[in-house]
């Protein structure tokens, strides 16, 4: 039910006059002759008519001056959609083009430091510097460069030069363990490693130099380190003694000798590659473009999230989420990006707060399973801290219990724009999202994003209105994978997405889309609850049980045994001081009955230490089902992906010991 006691914020004047959207609304007027009276209109034509929005937001963003085209698209079948062949444009060259004096590039905070500005002109000396130094170890259009790099300025510089010299960038952040880094970097074929010395987080300081000498072993493409010397310097010291591997100090690079020269690339030239979390087989490897990204990022961040040249938008992530790439995309608003190299959570919970309040941060991008922590530590952080420059808030990870929708608004930052974005690694982008144009109600994202066809599908592929499906993109978007690492016949990536609906994208998340085209994810489709064939979203579940106060935490799979039973168990980390006892069981069944329905009480609740998630925060629902099905912990999980790697184990000992017929 949506009653408007859910309205959180409506938009203002500075959203329907003065937000990139209202200017876009209008230039479609003046320029194309095209007027939409409302959000639902404008969203049906950009979804269905894609040469004409897509060349539309080619325009508003002033593309047509740096590069023409013969088609906007011309392909369209899924997957192999062609775009806007003929067209050449970098990247790189796109995030440098709007330099200014008048704000810095990159604010950079180190964990406990202070804020430290870098100007767009020492961005693009500093990029400069580095694509020379690519260029004289031979790196090239075909190569590839991968850093292992936390959230540094130098991870920004790294993947621009490395854009700017047409090679290919892929990154693992220092807090995956060396196997999982491995299992991804070794399908890249790095020529060169980008490498820190370590990393700061929680207050305590990681020496991963033997990891990188492990790395390089492990990788036999790589010729070059590039090594940044920061916690531990001992610049002399050659972290990898392999032979044929040349080590290169970062902070001692010759200055580029002349002005920096972007490469010349095709719209669909290989820009970065993206890495699936890993948790159910080999992490896949997926390829997007420069044009596909640049454009879905003008869109997505200019049309969508408002992002504007004057904005400071920081995102609270590692360089492993798509999110972080997601981030750099501000640069090509001309928008300063907030890099935190750190935790959230340090010194406090508020840790991530008090970053946005010392850099003046304008967008704050966040996981929900962040804000839902901060919410229940009881603070204040609007009474404690001056949050003032706030404006937008970008949530997403997974969905938001409704309880922390309301507790933004009313006590982390009054006032302030909540946008709740579904999308992915797969797009680098937003599926649903918010838009200033659109209210927001407690568990609602807005709408789907411009230009993106979503729909929810039943079974056989029709339609579903207001009722739970599929969600499915049911034409092409520019920044869907060129290909992925590995997969010369596609295969790989036809079984990703386009299996169960041929020629139609399956994002593998259940979605409902309501009359007001209001969207509501309610988990991942590949581990969804069916109890006598009606089917469930876990976080329908988790929305109610994780409104508990003695509840912190919570996991619930659907497991069908091979008696053709279904075994539904719901475990659950619980509070200090609140054992899980029978009234506590009873508290949680008789909620999960009242707010949902019988069908959705579980048949055991099971206390457990913590709750296992990806790195970027996703719960382990579909590898934690397949060990209570019998599957070995190794084969569902790699190791270093995952927090709580312990309590994987302790899944396989439940199920010896507790599955029914187990
Ligand atoms: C934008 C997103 O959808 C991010 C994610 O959940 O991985």
């Amino acid at each position: 039910m949506n009653t408007d006691t859910d309205l959180l914020w409506s938009p203002g004047r500075r959203e329907t006059e003065d937000s990139n959207i209202a200017s876009f609304l209008r230039w479609l007027g003046t320029d194309r002759g095209l007027r939409f009276d409302d959000y639902a209109a404008l969203w049906r034509w950009s979804s269905t008519d894609l040469p004409g929005f897509w060349s539309a937001v080619w325009e508003f963003y002033g593309l047509d001056a740096v590069t023409g085209y013969d088609e906007v698209l011309a392909d369209s079948s899924m997957p192999g959609a062609t775009w806007f062949p003929g067209a050449r444009l970098n990247f790189a060259e796109r995030c440098l083009a709007r330099a200014t004096d008048a704000r810095p590039a990159l604010v950079c905070v180190a964990e406990g430091g202070t804020p430290e500005d870098i100007s767009w002109e020492e961005l693009c000396r500093q990029v400069g510097d580095v694509a020379a130094a690519l260029r004289r170890m031979g790196v090239g259009p075909g190569d590839c460069v991968a850093g292992h790099l936390p959230n540094l300025p130098q991870t920004v510089v790294a993947l621009l030069a490395t854009a700017a010299v047409g090679a290919v960038w892929t990154a693992c952040s220092p807090d995956f363990g060396t196997p999982s880094v491995l299992a991804r970097l070794r399908q890249a074929r790095p020529a060169v490693l980008v490498a820190a010395d370590g990393y700061r987080h929680g207050g305590k300081e990681y020496d991963r130099r033997a990891d990188v000498a492990e790395l390089v072993d492990g990788l036999p493409t790589v010729r070059h380190v590039l090594a940044i010397d920061r916690l531990f310097p001992a610049p002399d010291e050659p972290w990898s003694r392999r032979a044929g591997v040349a080590q290169h100090s970062w902070s001692a690079l010759p200055a580029a000798e002349g002005p920096l020269v972007f490469a010349d690339v095709p719209f669909d030239h290989p820009l970065w590659i993206l890495w699936s979390s890993g948790t159910t087989g080999v992490p896949k490897g997926i390829v997007q473009g420069h044009g596909g990204i640049v454009l879905e990022l003008l869109k997505a961040l200019g049309l969508g999230a408002d992002l504007r040249a004057e904005d400071r938008y920081l995102f609270l992530t590692s360089t492993s989420w798509m999110v972080w790439n997601f981030l750099v995309g501000g640069l090509l608003h001309g928008s300063t990006i907030v890099l935190y190299d750190g935790s959230p959570t340090f010194p406090d919970v508020n840790g991530a707060w008090r970053v946005a309040e010392q850099t003046g941060a304008t967008m704050v991008g966040v996981g929900a399973a962040y804000l839902a922590a901060v919410e229940r530590s009881g603070t204040h952080p609007a009474a404690e801290l001056d949050l003032g420059a706030l404006r937008s808030i970008l949530q997403t990870g997974s969905s938001l219990p409704d309880s922390t929708w309301r507790w933004v608004h009313e006590r982390l930052a009054p006032g302030v724009w909540l946008q709740s974005i579904c999308g992915g690694t797969d797009i680098c982008s937003v599926l649903a999202g918010g838009s200033p144009l659109l209210p927001v109600r407690v568990g609602r994202i807005p709408g789907p994003s411009l230009g993106v066809a979503l729909a929810a599908w039943d079974p056989s592929g029709q339609p579903l209105a207001g009722e739970q499906g599929e969600l499915v993109v049911t034409a092409p978007l520019p920044s869907m994978p060129l290909h992925f690492v590995d997969d010369p016949d596609g295969a790989r990536y036809r079984a990703s997405y386009f299996d169960t609906y041929p020629g139609v994208w399956r994002h593998g998340d259940w979605v409902t889309v309501h009359p007001d085209l209001s969207v509501v994810v309610s988990g991942r489709s590949d581990s969804t609850l069916n109890r006598m064939g009606v089917r469930m979203g876990s976080a329908d579940l988790y929305a109610v049980v994780e409104q508990l106060p003695e509840v912190m935490d919570s996991l619930v799979v659907g497991v069908e045994r091979p008696d053709g039973g279904y075994f539904m168990p719901l475990f659950v980390v619980t509070a200090p001081g609140s054992p899980l006892d029978d009234g506590l069981r009873e508290r949680i069944a008789a909620a999960v009955r009242r707010r949902l329905s019988p069908r959705h009480v579980p048949d055991a609740i099971v206390p457990i230490a913590a709750v296992p998630r990806t790195l970027t925060g996703k719960k382990l629902e579909v590898p934690v089902k397949r060990i209570l099905q019998g599957a070995r912990v190794t084969d569902v999980s790699s190791a270093g992906a995952v927090t709580h790697p312990e309590m994987l184990t302790w899944f396989a000992d439940y199920a010896g010991r507790s599955m029914p017929g187990g």
